[in-house]
């Protein structure tokens, strides 16, 4: 999906939320788990509810991995699920993959070619050569770790290498690589109070931003602050949304949530 698809699709739903699939047996309605694929029926049932309300879909790749096999063929059906019946969605592998050049080539087939996810999570601590080789795969998007919705970013991300501090220095630096227009970044809602340095170096890219919510940022703060002519932001919520309900409701539940957030980010694009 291209850039500009994305900010159609935005501006058509009135709405860049994205839910992130974070899909978990021990928090999902108990009735599902007599189902063959109790993460897959959850997904799906996440997904029908949430569709027309939401511009992307988030699975994060460790609550599949955690079942092994299993949980990688419910993560393929879901990601298949969503290529096949709704195209228009933005899709994100929150793998948080990095690794020497031939290494990192691979990730990028496993989640861009043999998965076709529209763009995947990096951690950019191995540099210049661990992601470029993402950012080899046309039509696909790039989303680097800048700044963490979580306090261990405090150890590294914000302090210094010189005079500048460690996130600055990965917005800069990743804007010199191939390809950088492929590039999108990760900042954290908590962290909104940045926003305003980080889009003095990266005043056009999209943010994914997770941590409203389950983690306490403040949609209104980022978009304050974050929000570029073509809205720049795609703003996560995964258990804000998916455990609203653990009873037969859980997807009217789920979607009177994304509900409510598509209506705030309307509010909030009424004004500009
Ligand atoms: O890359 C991410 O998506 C991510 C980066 C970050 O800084 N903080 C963060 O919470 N995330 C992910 O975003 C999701 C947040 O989930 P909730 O807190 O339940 O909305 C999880 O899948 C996290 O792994």
């Amino acid at each position: 999906m291209t850039t500009q698809e994305l900010v159609s699709q935005i501006h058509k739903k009135k709405s860049f939320l994205v839910v992130g699939l974070d899909t978990d047996l021990d928090k999902i309605p108990k009735h599902l788990l007599k189902e063959e694929d109790p993460i897959f029926e959850f997904n799906k049932a996440i997904i029908d509810a949430t569709q027309d309300l939401c511009v992307g879909y988030k699975p994060n790749i460790a609550f599949y991995e955690a079942y092994g096999l299993e949980g990688w063929k419910s993560l393929e059906k879901t990601i298949n699920y969503l290529n096949d019946n709704y195209p228009e969605q933005f899709t994100i592998a929150d793998a948080k993959r990095g690794d020497i050049g031939n290494t990192s080539t691979r990730y990028a087939k496993a989640f861009f070619e043999t998965l076709n996810f529209d763009s995947i999570t990096i951690a950019p601590y191995m540099g210049r050569d661990s992601v470029e080789p993402f950012l080899a795969f046309e039509g696909k998007h790039t989303i680097v770790l800048a700044l963490t919705s979580n306090k261990g970013a405090f150890d590294f991300q914000t302090q210094k290498i010189g005079n500048q501090e460690v996130y600055k220095k990965v917005l800069e630096t990743s804007k010199t690589y191939e390809n950088s227009d492929r590039l999108m970044y990760v900042v954290g809602a908590t962290k909104a109070e940045y926003l305003t340095d980080i889009r003095a170096i990266i005043p056009e890219s999209f943010l994914l931003v997770p941590g409203v919510g389950a983690q306490g940022g403040s949609l209104e703060e980022v978009c304050k602050y974050g929000m570029t002519k073509d809205i720049g932001l795609l703003v996560n919520s995964s258990r804000g949304i998916i455990y609203k309900s653990q009873e037969e409701d859980f997807a009217q539940a789920a979607r009177e949530a994304a509900k409510s957030m598509q209506e705030a980010m309307q509010a909030i694009l009424q004004t500009l």
